[in-house]
């Protein structure tokens, strides 16, 4: 999310999180003071996830005192240790499509109270658009799966049949151009997760 009108009807329409990226390897990036703006908005219970992309720990620290999010996530080469050094939540991001690379990377995060399962595309730091083989992922992870790459209104219910995550993520399927969501397909998005779950 770049924008407080975008944060607070991905709220209304039942986003459990939204979030905020901080490393300036993104089309996405927001300033301290565009996060706080956009924290400040949003209804109780609504989360708020931080994202890094191999960043300094200062600037991950200047995050958590001036934005406060719910949650940092890691999406770079950070170890299980670095990312835990904050003392604060965190998930931590791996990107799919290196084969067994990513596989055993699974493993390597227990301080991690999640996974974000992504898309891969080379030279792209997140948010690509690029979607994974679903069935690569293994049963019996102890952590919780967040699946994102590639998803929009169209897969995400095949998506989410096919992987059981705990939870989705989108970026650039609900958006028009990159940090500028579309309403439409925010809404589309959104119903179609929901229309699995009710299924
Ligand atoms: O979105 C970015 O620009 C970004 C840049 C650097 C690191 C991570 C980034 N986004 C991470 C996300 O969690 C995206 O939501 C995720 O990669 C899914 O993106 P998409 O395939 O576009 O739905």
């Amino acid at each position: 999310m770049t924008r407080v009108g975008d944060a607070l009807l991905a709220a209304r329409l039942g986003a459990d999180a939204i979030g905020l990226v901080f490393t300036a390897r993104s089309k996405r990036q927001v300033t301290l003071a565009q996060a706080r703006e956009i924290v400040a908005v949003l209804p109780p219970f609504v989360a708020t996830v931080a994202l890094f992309m191999d960043d300094e720990a200062a600037l991950v620290q200047q995050v958590l005192d001036a934005v406060r999010p719910t949650w940092l996530q890691f999406h770079g080469n950070e170890s299980d240790a670095w990312c835990a050094q904050f003392g604060h939540p965190f998930l931590k991001a791996i990107a799919m499509g290196e084969g067994a690379t990513a596989l055993s990377r699974l493993q390597a995060y227990p301080h991690a109270s999640g996974l974000l399962l992504d898309g891969h595309a080379a030279g792209e730091a997140g948010g690509s658009g690029r979607t994974f083989d679903w069935s690569l992922l293994p049963d019996g992870l102890e952590q919780p799966l967040i699946l994102a790459g590639g998803l929009h209104a169209g897969n995400v219910g095949e998506a989410v049949r096919k992987a059981r995550p705990w939870a989705v993520d989108v970026a650039s399927g609900v958006e028009s151009a990159a940090g500028i969501k579309d309403p439409a397909r925010l809404e589309a998005f959104i119903r179609a997760v929901r229309a699995v779950d009710a299924a």
